[in-house]
């Protein structure tokens, strides 16, 4: 897998809760590249939590970081990239993620809303009615999350470890096309 990659980045997308870090870990062991995650670089960056960083500084300086880190990992070979579910709303952050190979993890809103029903750490799901929330994000991104190169369809049994391996099995076939 890692000859066939030839050092291409893999950029994991999709929404909050769908598992990107926990399968972006896996990814990367798997094939001996490096992880990264988007949020993470953000939080070591300002010294703060991603909930720290909407509250003080509102949603879209938090979006102009997202922005800039991805084009600081960008410029790295043989890395797994988890971002963040809202990466793919602004244009220009589609130049970098189309510099690797970009896989969608779709999960049903309903398993989504059971994964992080006591998970605060999310700052978009604070508020009355996170599954209405979930619905009108996805509604807004789901176009954008189809421009992917690969799309995973995830059942609700489906283990990270099986979700790995079922997209390394897949990319060979993907790699062919382009
Ligand atoms: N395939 C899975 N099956 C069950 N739980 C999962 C699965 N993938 C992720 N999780 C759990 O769901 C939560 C969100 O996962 P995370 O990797 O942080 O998602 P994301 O980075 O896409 O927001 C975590 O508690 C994680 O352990
Ligand atoms: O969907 C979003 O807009 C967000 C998703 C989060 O990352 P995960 O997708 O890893 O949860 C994080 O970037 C922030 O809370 C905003
Ligand atoms: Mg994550």
């Amino acid at each position: 897998m890692t000859n066939l990659l030839k050092g291409v980045n893999l950029y994991l997308i999709g929404m909050m809760g769908v598992g990107k870090t926990t399968v972006g870990k896996l990814l990367a062991q798997e094939i001996g590249y490096r992880f990264v995650d988007t949020d993470e670089i953000i939080v070591k960056a300002a010294g703060k939590s991603i909930n720290e960083i909407f509250t003080e500084n509102g949603e879209a300086d938090f979006r102009q970081l997202e922005s800039d880190v991805l084009a600081q990992v960008c410029a790295y070979t043989k890395l797994i990239v988890a971002t963040g579910g809202g990466i793919v709303m602004q244009q220009q952050n589609w130049g970098y993620l189309h510099h690797g190979l970009v896989v969608w993890l779709d999960v049903p809103i309903q398993i989504i809303l059971e994964r992080l029903a006591e998970d605060n750490t999310r700052p978009l799901l604070q508020n009355a009615d996170p599954q209405g929330k979930l619905s009108l994000l996805l509604e807004q991104r789901q176009h954008k999350y189809s421009q992917a190169d690969l799309h995973i369809t995830i059942t609700a049994t489906e283990t990270p470890a099986e979700i790995a391996t079922r997209i390394l099995t897949t990319i060979p076939s993907i790699l062919k096309k382009q």
